[in-house]
């Protein structure tokens, strides 16, 4: 529950920021606001409504639809003409964390916070780390690109790190559904943008590094900077770090908290000493200053070797016994879309997955790899989101060329044409060995890569994982419904029939 926040209380608190005077115009003694509103469509009567210059729009062109909603006053950058109390900053951004905590009541004063960031690995990592602080014994809420969710409640969230103020009513509910600690998924963009300015963290977690978000960071080392401002002294108190990249390393080697290094290297602190995956799930060997610990998992593939090894250290870090992460580990379900395994059972194996980088395709290549049963080939669906990082298409590309047989697709090509990206992902194809596919329908591209796909084949179907929608538009109006998951699971029944019986898929582990 909001709390009713007096007028000049927000006035001071925005004045604890530097950087420039601060007037507020009009407004009684009597005033108050109840929850801060970044959005004129979201504002309800008595909200204090942020004028936030965007990309595409600017909040101030909106304060009058705000004040028809029923704002009772607005948070502004430069003069808007209106009747509404006014509190005059030099930058609004700046001040959605700190004005955003204090109207959600000051949330993560009241949680122990863990956050995690990486190129790829936080939705999975962010889960495991949220089951071994449960198995601590303290309810622990997570927010992510899966959305928020505490004990058995969920909530939907548009941005895989909501904005500031979305975020502290998000941490307010956990905080009001019993959470101690809290998990936050904290990616480039939202580091960027200070979506989790105000947060202090007791870990920040590093899961890896790769080119990614290019369109909106320029350079590779802006995007590198905005992940290694989490492991500023000012925005946590640790950092467990996986080393296994080189970035990895730069990042522990340069960090100015106290830093658990995890990884296959001999000197990380978390070593991992060997590890096997299978269509069960994952089992891995590790060793820390207690001594050498077994690690079970139902999670699939190689890639989540260092996610495992990384919530084992947080749990280390926060000091919950061994067993406890151990059964917190195991206990943990596959995020939705994360390497989501379907078919076996005689027939063959689908994962659905969320890789949408080259580096983590290529760990996703390998995973389906180790699923095959003898003899077995990879079949991999392939496309590429439009209007998104169009440098990563050739590289996806490459990495297909590691599969048997590649179908490629539509991923949403929002706007773009969609025969111009499957050019461009084939460009990184040429020469290759894999029987290569154009069925620009995915629907019927998973179909038919299920058709294909034997007993003994993997059918990997990446990029999308969780996402319902699908976009060939710039109006999101346009979007329609589209579950790899779902489509999948149909086209296995259609193509190859129910589960027989007594074959496990368990009997495909390596
Ligand atoms: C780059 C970025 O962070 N963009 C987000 C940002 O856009 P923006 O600041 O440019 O906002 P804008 O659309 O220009 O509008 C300006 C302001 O006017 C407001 N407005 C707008 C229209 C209106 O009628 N009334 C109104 O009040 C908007 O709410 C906003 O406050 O604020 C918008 C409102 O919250 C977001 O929808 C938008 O996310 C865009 C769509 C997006 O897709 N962002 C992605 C790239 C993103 O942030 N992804 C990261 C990384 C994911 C990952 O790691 O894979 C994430 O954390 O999700």
């Amino acid at each position: 529950m909001l709390p009713t926040v007096p007028w000049s209380e927000v006035e001071r608190r925005a004045r604890t920021l530097p950087g420039g005077p601060v007037v507020r115009s009009g407004g009684a003694d009597d005033l108050t606001v109840r929850g801060l509103v970044t959005d004129s469509r979201r504002v309800v009567p008595g909200s204090l409504f942020a004028c936030v210059r965007g990309a595409a729009s600017d909040g101030h062109r909106h304060a009058a639809a705000a004040a028809r909603a029923g704002a009772a006053a607005l948070l502004v950058d430069r003069p808007v003409t209106t009747d509404l109390p006014v509190l005059c900053v030099p930058w609004v951004r700046a001040q959605l964390g700190p004005l955003g905590a204090l109207l959600a009541g000051d949330p993560a004063l009241e949680l122990g916070l863990v956050g995690v960031t990486g190129s790829n690995g936080k939705t999975t990592t962010s889960a495991l780390v949220g089951g071994v602080l449960e198995a601590g014994g303290d309810r622990t809420g997570v927010v992510g690109t899966l959305g928020a969710r505490v004990g058995t409640r969920s909530r939907l969230t548009a941005l895989t790190t909501p904005e500031a103020p979305e975020l502290h009513e998000l941490l307010r509910w956990m905080v009001d559904a019993g959470a101690r600690r809290a998990v936050v998924e904290a990616s480039s963009i939202a580091l960027d943008r200070g979506r989790v300015d105000g947060l202090d963290l007791d870990v920040a977690v590093f899961t890896g590094f790769e080119e990614d978000h290019l369109d909106h960071h320029g350079t590779l080392e802006h995007y590198w900077a905005s992940k290694a401002r989490l492991f500023e002294p000012d925005r946590t108190a640790a950092g467990v770090v996986v080393v296994d990249d080189p970035w990895g390393r730069r990042l522990a080697d340069q960090a100015r908290v106290p830093v658990t290094r995890v990884g296959t290297a001999s000197d990380a602190d978390v070593r991992v000493l060997g590890w096997r995956t299978g269509a069960a799930g994952t089992e891995l060997l590790l060793a820390d200053d207690t001594g050498g610990h077994r690690v079970r998992s139902r999670l699939v593939g190689r890639v989540h070797v260092g996610n495992l090894a990384a919530a084992w250290a947080t749990g280390r870090v926060l000091g919950v016994p061994a067993d406890r992460i151990a059964a917190g580990l195991a206990a943990v379900a596959p995020p939705r879309g994360r390497g989501t395994v379907l078919g076996g059972s005689g027939r063959p194996v689908v994962v659905v997955d969320y890789a949408h980088t080259p580096r983590a395709l290529a760990a996703a290549i390998t995973t389906a790899r180790d699923l095959c049963g003898p003899g077995g080939r990879v079949h991999l669906v392939l496309g590429a989101r439009g209007r998104r990082d169009r440098y990563k298409r050739q590289g996806l590309g490459e990495s297909a060329r590691a599969a048997d047989c590649v179908w490629l697709t539509n991923e949403g090509s929002h706007g773009e044409d969609p025969a111009a990206i499957i050019a461009e992902l084939r460009v990184g194809l040429f020469g290759t060995n894999a029987a290569v596919h154009t069925v620009p329908d995915r629907r019927q591209a998973i179909s038919a890569a299920v058709r294909a796909a034997g007993p003994a084949d993997v059918v990997l179907v990446v990029g999308r994982g969780h996402e319902t929608r699908l976009l060939d538009t710039t109006d999101p109006r346009d979007a329609v419904h589209l579950d790899d998951a779902e489509v999948a699971n149909t086209a296995l029944i259609a193509e190859h029939g129910p589960p027989a019986r007594g074959v496990g898929r368990a009997e495909r582990a390596s």
